[in-house]
């Protein structure tokens, strides 16, 4: 597996860098963002935290806006933001030339429907193809753990809960909790899966913490100003899940706080300090 490297910054001591590479699991050129924090270069094996953005992001959103290397270079741990789809001249977008299907909206899943299902394989290209271009080309740990927003967020609930013992940790900024009920998830999992619905409790959150036996304590953060909360979110449903299944969920509502990458800021370090607390790094 061959990695070019497209860019470089130093950062808190550290370094953010882009990668392009040929993914075999989503046949098209991939690239990614990652940051090495300055414990790197001491031969410590450090863990791996993946960054899952939402829908119309890049590899770029996360590492510009939430405002996570300070707190990463303090922890010593590695972040890798993959792309939100396969992309490329190749690879079909939305017919309809919407932001919410096709390019930016891979939703994490793999298509099983044509035309979509020779490049949308998100779920296999991050929890598999990824990790293990990163751990045989950077000097990390086999420690992951999994966060992201929106669409991100409820793919990293999904990554997590259907891979028991593939992390150590788990997080969700605003995720989609319940796509199967939702206007953006039946856009996505109709074309991408069918529309034999019952296919899709297999790729949406809430259906299968109800069906959990990993129990890998959750937390999430929440703006109760957030415009799309009601349509699209739909925390209560995770949270109901998780009470009727004892599922260790923390589901914090911030008040005043939207959609937007400032609400991220705003509380990427408690995320950064649960990560870290499960993947064995000190936290004060
Ligand atoms: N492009 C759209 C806005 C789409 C949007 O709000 N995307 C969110 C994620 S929504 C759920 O997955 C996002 O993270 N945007 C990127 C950012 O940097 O804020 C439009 O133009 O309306």
């Amino acid at each position: 597996m061959t990695l070019e490297n497209i860019s470089c910054q130093k950062s808190f001591g550290g370094w953010h860098k882009r990668y392009r590479h040929r993914s075999s699991t989503l046949n098209c050129d991939m690239v990614f963002a990652v940051y090495l924090p300055p414990q790197i270069e001491q031969g410590e094996k450090l863990p791996v935290l993946y960054w899952l953005s939402g829908l119309s992001c890049t590899d770029e959103n996360f590492m510009q806006k939430a405002g996570a290397q300070r707190m990463a270079a303090e922890l010593g741990i590695v972040i890798v933001a993959p792309d939100t789809s396969p992309r490329g001249a190749e690879v079909p977008g939305d017919p309809d030339g919407g932001w919410d299907f096709g390019h930016g909206a891979g939703f994490y899943l793999n298509a099983t429907q044509a035309p979509w299902a020779q490049h949308y394989r998100m779920h296999d290209y991050v929890v598999h193809e990824l990790p293990a271009l990163i751990e045989a080309s950077f000097p990390v740990s086999e420690q992951r753990g999994i966060s992201g927003h929106s669409m991100g967020g409820h793919g990293a609930l999904v990554c997590a809960l259907r891979n028991p013992g593939r992390y150590r940790s788990v997080s969700a900024f605003a995720p989609i909790c319940n796509p199967m009920t939702v206007p953006w998830g039946e856009k996505a999992f109709s074309r991408y899966l069918g529309e034999e619905r019952s296919q899709w409790r297999a790729w949406d959150a809430s259906a299968l913490l109800a069906e959990a036996t990993e129990r890998l304590s959750i937390l999430i953060d929440q703006g109760d100003r957030d415009d799309f909360l009601i349509t699209q979110l739909k925390p209560e449903t995770l949270e109901a899940a998780a009470k009727a299944s004892s599922h260790p969920l923390t589901l914090r509502r911030q008040a005043g706080y939207d959609h937007s990458y400032y609400f991220i800021a705003s509380f990427i370090e408690d995320h950064l300090r649960h990560h870290a607390l499960a993947l064995g790094r000190s936290v004060d």
